[in-house]
């Protein structure tokens, strides 16, 4: 009777007033939110620039997203084309450019709910893998929609209902040889009247659990001709006598999976765990239930321990990936340098890092967002708190554009190669160096503020990363030494070289976390809450994995009871400070379009208002047909 009850503390709310519970815990923070804003953005002029977008399209009636549970998989179709075609107008009237400093918030400002997605990543393979001639011909036509693309790579393929090209994955043969996949923009339906093209069968693959709004497909071709101008030409080219011509790696065919897995991480992964916990953090301070202290009023269901222990690890993670992904972008920006001068030296480590970090991220993202709404109780589970189509929209993305083993398993053949060359004194990329530095010691912290120390914990991740790389890579030497074969023995090392590869990543989140923390301004008490977050994060880590560092005894019991210790110490000390820090993340009510998470905390009444929108509370076909003969049955009994 959850909702008859707060339905009385709502009944007497102002419009424009905040919650008091809720407005009470911003009169605390004990940093600057406005801060801390402009600095998640890059700056306050990037806020700025970021709000003016935000706005422009969420007061545009078009992009209204008010009725959107209670949609159909086709009409959430219809309307994400209907917004795709009229952003082209919107952008046109705002003077908004592919190359504006707007253009990368016009996609979370829509909240993603846009078509067309696909033809984001068909430009960018033509981008990244066409030759000057193909991009001059072919990005224009993309970018003003006379065209729709998609991007087909996995068997069945993915092009739907929408797509008029694809880029096609495919291996390529020059007089029976094979010279490996190669990408292939393929013309698949008519642009006079969408018909499908000679040779092609393709079609929507039906409902999934979310993406209604994007029609993912099958697609079939059967003797379809495609021009050899058609194949993506940058590195590699077939000239017109048949002679195949390459420059550099064979495995540069593979960069648009390397461009989008980083690409994805900011507005498909994070933002989704970053909206979770702005809606369960600010429910979990308006919903009050159970008494904490007797003879007190109920308690706001933040308050526990054991709440504050499953969303505030969410919220340092939101923190600790948002630098994980600034690392990542900065590290690509400088390999896709090297590799446009044809200098693909870099292209492992950004292989390694990207795979890695895609799988890290996804899944920690994914299984955050799942405890956010189950820390909601029954209103977690309705559609209306935003939380479920968050839910179903991040599991895709452990998934899509790899799914996680097989990009973690990708990770961990790339520490095995530099564990052994390392091993030998050759060179190795800078993130991997620590490889080499094999320490075996114990942990020197003497007490639970030394494990406040990053030092402290960054060695500690650090040690067990070496220890699941190098104690593998000696399991794989011996069962290949005894007579297995090299892919059997590497079978049977997958379950710990995943392990590996996940335990490099977080020892990279964590150093770079700590490292960012180190270079934040002190003013406006910025620098102090990122440190306890980076703190909690790293901390949650060891505490959660507490068999991988206590394993060879680098970290003793003790020291285990240590790291309890402080992590709980500092659930209670953020947890002053949880709702600024997800208003720092700036999310409009409407971006968020849940009943929980709204700024002023009016959750009863948003909850009671939507619900009457629903379809469900109009007069069912089912009451004339079924229940009202059945009841009408009864009434002649009583
Ligand atoms: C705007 C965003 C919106 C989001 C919408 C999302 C829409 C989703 C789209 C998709 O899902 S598209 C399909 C994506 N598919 C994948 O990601 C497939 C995952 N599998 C792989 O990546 C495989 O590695 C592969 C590329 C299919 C190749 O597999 P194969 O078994 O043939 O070879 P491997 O042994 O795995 O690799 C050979 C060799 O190549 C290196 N390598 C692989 N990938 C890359 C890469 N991206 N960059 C550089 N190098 C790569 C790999 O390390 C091996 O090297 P060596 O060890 O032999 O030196
Ligand atoms: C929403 C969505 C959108 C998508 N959009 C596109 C798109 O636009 N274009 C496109 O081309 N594709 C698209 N995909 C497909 C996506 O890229 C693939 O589903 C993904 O790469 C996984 O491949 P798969 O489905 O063949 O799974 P499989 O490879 O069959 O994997 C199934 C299971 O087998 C395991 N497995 C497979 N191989 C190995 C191995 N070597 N070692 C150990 N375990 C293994 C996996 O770990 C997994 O547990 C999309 C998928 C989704 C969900």
């Amino acid at each position: 009777m959850a909702l008859l009850e707060a339905s009385k503390s709502w009944q007497g709310s102002a419009p424009g007033s905040v919650n008091p519970d809720l407005a009470s815990e911003r009169q605390t923070a004990s940093f600057c939110v406005e801060r801390l804003t402009a600095l998640l953005d890059g700056g306050a002029e990037q806020t700025r620039i970021r709000r003016a977008v935000v706005d422009a399209i969420e007061s545009d009636p078009v992009f209204s997203r008010e009725n959107q549970y209670f949609q159909t998989q086709n009409e959430r179709y219809e309307a994400a084309v209907r917004k795709a075609v009229h952003l082209q107008k919107k952008m046109h009237e705002m003077g908004w450019t592919e190359n504006g400093p707007e253009y990368k918030y016009i996609y979370r400002a829509l909240s993603g709910d846009v078509a067309f997605l696909l033809h984001r990543v068909f430009m960018r393979s033509i981008s990244v893998l066409g030759s000057d001639k193909q991009i001059a011909k072919w990005i224009p036509l993309a970018t003003q929609h006379k065209l729709i693309g998609s991007y087909a790579q996995t068997e069945l393929g993915h092009v739907g209902r929408s797509a008029t090209h694809t880029v096609v994955f495919a291996q390529l043969y020059i007089h029976g040889k094979c010279y490996g996949i190669h990408p292939f923009i393929v013309q698949i339906r008519s642009l006079q009247d969408h018909s499908l093209c000679p040779g092609i069968t393709a079609g929507d693959i039906g409902p999934k659990m979310n993406f209604e709004h994007i029609d993912n497909g099958y697609l079939l071709l059967r003797n379809v001709r495609v021009p050899r101008e058609n194949m993506l030409s940058k590195f590699c080219e077939v000239r017109p006598d048949g002679t195949y011509v390459r420059q550099g790696s064979q495995k540069i065919n593979y960069f648009t999976m390397t461009t989008v897995r980083i690409s994805l991480i900011s507005d498909e992964v994070l933002t989704p765990l970053m909206k979770a916990c702005t809606i369960a953090i600010r429910y979990s301070v308006v919903r009050r239930q159970s008494k904490l202290k007797p003879g007190e009023q109920e308690a706001k269901i933040l308050d526990y321990q054991t709440q504050q222990e499953k969303l505030l690890p969410q919220l340092a993670a939101a923190y600790a990936f948002y630098f994980t992904n600034d690392y990542l972008q900065e590290l690509f920006n400088r390999g896709y340098r090297e590799i446009q001068r044809k200098n693909f030296d870099m292209l492992p480590e950004l292989h390694a890092l990207s795979s890695g970090f895609k799988a890290v991220i996804t899944q920690h993202c994914t299984a955050g967002v799942e405890i956010c709404l189950r820390a909601c109780g029954g209103h977690g589970y309705s559609l209306l708190s935003g939380l479920p189509s968050l839910y179903t929209k991040i599991l895709a993305s452990c998934i899509y554009e790899g799914e996680n083993t097989i990009l973690l398993l990708q990770t961990a053949r790339f520490l095995i190669k530099c564990f052994m060359a390392a091993s030998a004194g050759q060179p190795v990329p800078p993130s991997v160096t620590y490889l080499a530095a094999v320490k075996h010691g114990k942990c020197p912290a003497k007490n639970k503020l030394d494990f406040l120390s990053p030092d402290i914990y960054i060695e500690a991740y650090q040690h067990v990363a070496v220890r699941l790389t190098s104690n593998t890579a000696a399991k794989l030497q011996d069962l290949i030494q005894s007579g297995v074969k090299k892919h059997d023995a590497w079978n049977q090392c997958t379950v710990q070289l995943v392990q590996a590869a996940k335990a490099h990543c977080h020892y990279i989140a964590v150093k770079n976390f700590a490292e960012t923390v180190e270079k934040l301004e002190t003013k406006a008490g910025i620098q102090k809450i990122m440190k306890h977050l980076c703190d909690l994060f790293a901390l949650h880590g060891i505490f959660s994995n507490t068999g991988a560092f206590l394993h060879d005894g680098y970290t003793s019991a003790a020291q285990m009871d240590m790291v309890t210790a402080s992590y709980l110490d500092l659930l209670a000390v953020i947890r002053k400070d949880a709702v600024p820090l997800v208003d720092a993340f700036d999310f409009t009510d409407k971006s968020l379009n849940s009943a929980l998470g709204s700024y002023d905390g009016h959750v009863y009444q948003r909850l009671y208002e939507w619900a009457q929108r629903s379809p469900t509370n109009q007069m069912s076909p089912a009451y004339e047909r079924y229940l009202k003969p059945l009841l009408h049955n009864t009434l002649s009994k009583l």
